[in-house]
């Protein structure tokens, strides 16, 4: 992302930027009063009906109208600023955190010179050493090999929470790497674009085969179960005393599950649960794998508890379409024994943050927290019989306004949910890209767009818009956009990994054939007598 632009309200590019100045420049103090101002203008506008012959007024009104344009290009870009620095706010929160926890783990081994038995931490003494070392190297192999290699996430003042039968649990680490079809070796080439001899030629394409190699074996799963079913609450059990017992795993389910479990029998006691939404927060530190049982709702469920990084997830299909899950149930222990084992080929599904920036907190620094999607955003009329008015800008361009029942802004996963419907194209979940997909527009020639991953697109609900809009997240989660609000979306940095059954691509098409009987049709008959050529 471009550094804050705070300063540069000027900048959507609409001919007349010079009226937007920063605030000391153009008198109007600060965004609040500019709305002010622009909800004033527009009132003097409603309410002095100018006639054809009143040319003073014509040209007074006129002069009116750039000035209220002109505020809200000021409002729009403070809007823009505020989830930009919402979001720079958030990386430097991470950024901290994490050195802070760095910090706390060399500082732990250094205090404590034997932690646990089995000789896993033993030598203490020199262990802050091989972590660096081992950080050095892994960072390293991460340029050299692959878009990311591990990260030990042993939290150290996670330390008791981490500790089973008291020993450390350590995530298991694992790397992941391109897998290059009929490529003999593993050397990557890591410019992206090459520019020789005045010849230019792609190299490294992000939509290739991914796959995932454990370097430490899992030791932490999780299972997430669909609720108010008695197949899902048979498999569950079963595949816990099978993990439990055959692979030695610690499991975690949902507080839910585990009283059902506990309903069930006492042997269960040993399945860990979390209490609250801070332990839910600190999940993914101590989670190797995520299991899923039930349909595409279930991993979109998975999805939305982890709000930062998702371990792979392992979607096995107890519903009635399973887009994304391709796992049988019938056969788990055999897919289950080969993911454990590695490597794996892996879909990473990227999800869109979003931000709602509400017209009526223009003055606070904090917004509301950012709401990760898997599938797509919805911005709709709701209950409203009034066509929905969206400003839509891509960026700082604006591209158009939505007169419709509303639109959709999907994930390549998403392709294949809502957007489908309302006629967006289906997308390969490896290409990266947002799909702008308007729902009913009430115009001829509104067709869906895709867009690149890197834009930030920015939904305004115009002040003069008739009613209000609203969004909703996966589904769910409906949030009321007032006219003044707007909804702010660009790709996390947090993709949701899915492990293939075969791979991305096979997996897709095997999706779109036996859950929507794609391009289904009886195959025309051949003449019946020769053909004469
Ligand atoms: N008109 C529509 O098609 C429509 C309307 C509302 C919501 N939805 C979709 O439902 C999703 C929520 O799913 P849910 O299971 O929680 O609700 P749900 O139980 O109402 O199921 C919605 C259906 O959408 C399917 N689905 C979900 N994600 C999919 C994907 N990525 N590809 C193909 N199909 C997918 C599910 O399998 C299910 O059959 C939303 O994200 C939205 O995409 C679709
Ligand atoms: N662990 C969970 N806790 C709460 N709600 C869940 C959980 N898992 C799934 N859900 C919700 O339950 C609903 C149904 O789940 P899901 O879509 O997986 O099953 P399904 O409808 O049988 O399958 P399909 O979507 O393939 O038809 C969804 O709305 C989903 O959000």
């Amino acid at each position: 992302m471009a550094p804050s632009k705070f300063n540069s309200t000027d900048s959507f590019g609409h001919g007349d930027a010079g009226v937007s100045r920063p605030h000391s420049e153009n008198g109007f103090g600060d965004s609040l009063s500019l709305l002010q101002s622009e909800k004033a203008v527009q009132e003097i506008l409603q309410q002095t009906p100018v006639h054809g012959s009143d040319d003073h007024l014509i040209e007074f009104s006129e002069a009116l109208r750039t000035v209220a344009k002109a505020l809200r290009r000021a409002a729009e870009g403070k809007a823009a600023a505020q989830a930009e620095a919402a979001e720079w706010k958030r990386r430097f929160e991470l950024e901290r955190a994490r050195n802070l926890r760095l910090e706390n783990k060399e500082q732990s081994f250094k205090e404590n010179n034997s932690v646990s038995e089995g000789g896993r931490l033993e030598n203490s003494t020199s262990q802050p050493v091989l972590l660096n070392q081992e950080r050095e190297h892994s960072n390293r192999a991460c340029l050299e090999h692959g878009i990311c290699s591990h990260e030990v996430l042993q939290d150290a003042k996670d330390v008791d929470s981490n500790m089973v039968n008291n020993k450390i649990m350590k995530k298991a680490s694992f790397k992941l790497s391109w897998r290059c079809k009929g490529e003999n070796s593993d050397q990557h080439k890591h410019d992206i674009v090459y520019f020789e001899r005045g010849n230019i030629t792609t190299a490294e394409r992000s939509s290739k085969q991914i796959s995932l190699k454990w370097e430490s074996p899992p030791q932490t799963v999780v299972i997430l179960t669909k609720p108010n079913s008695n197949s899902v609450q048979i498999l569950c059990a079963q595949m816990v005393r099978w993990l439990r017992e055959q692979k030695k795993l610690n499991i975690y389910v949902e507080p839910r599950v585990r009283a059902e479990l506990l309903t069930e029998s006492s042997y269960f006691s040993f399945v860990q649960t979390w209490k609250d939404e801070k332990e839910i927060l600190l999940l993914h530190t101590k989670v190797d794998l995520v299991v899923t049982l039930g349909g595409d709702g279930t991993v979109l469920w998975a999805a939305s508890i982890f709000k930062g990084p998702v371990p792979p997830i392992v979607p096995f299909s107890l519903g009635s379409l399973g887009f994304m899950t391709p796992f049988h149930s019938e056969h788990y222990k055999d897919y289950l024994d080969s993911v454990l084992r590695g490597p794996i080929s892996i879909t990473l599904r990227n999800r869109l943050q979003c931000h709602v920036i509400r017209d009526a907190a223009k003055n606070e620094i904090e917004i509301e927290d950012p709401i990760l999607v898997l599938n797509e955003v919805t911005i709709d009329r709701g209950i409203s019989s009034y066509l929905t008015n969206l400003e839509c800008y891509c960026d700082n361009s604006f591209v158009t306004c939505v007169q419709g029942d509303g639109l959709i802004l999907s994930t390549t996963s998403g392709s294949t949910a809502y957007s489908l419907a309302a006629g967006g194209s289906m997308v390969h979940p490896q290409v990266p890209g947002i799909l702008f997909t308007p729902i009913c527009p009430h115009s001829l020639s509104f067709r869906p767009l895709i867009l690149p991953e890197h834009v930030t697109l920015r939904v305004q609900i115009p002040f003069n818009s008739r009613s209000p809009a609203w969004a909703s997240f996966d589904g769910k989660d409906r949030k009321q956009l007032a006219p003044g609000d707007a909804l702010v979306c660009s790709m996390a940095p947090w993709p949701v990994p899915t492990a293939c059954q075969v791979d991305s691509t096979d997996d897709f098409f095997r999706s779109i054939h036996d859950g929507l009987h794609w391009n289904l049709r009886k195959t025309q008959s051949s003449f019946d007598v020769p053909l004469d050529v």
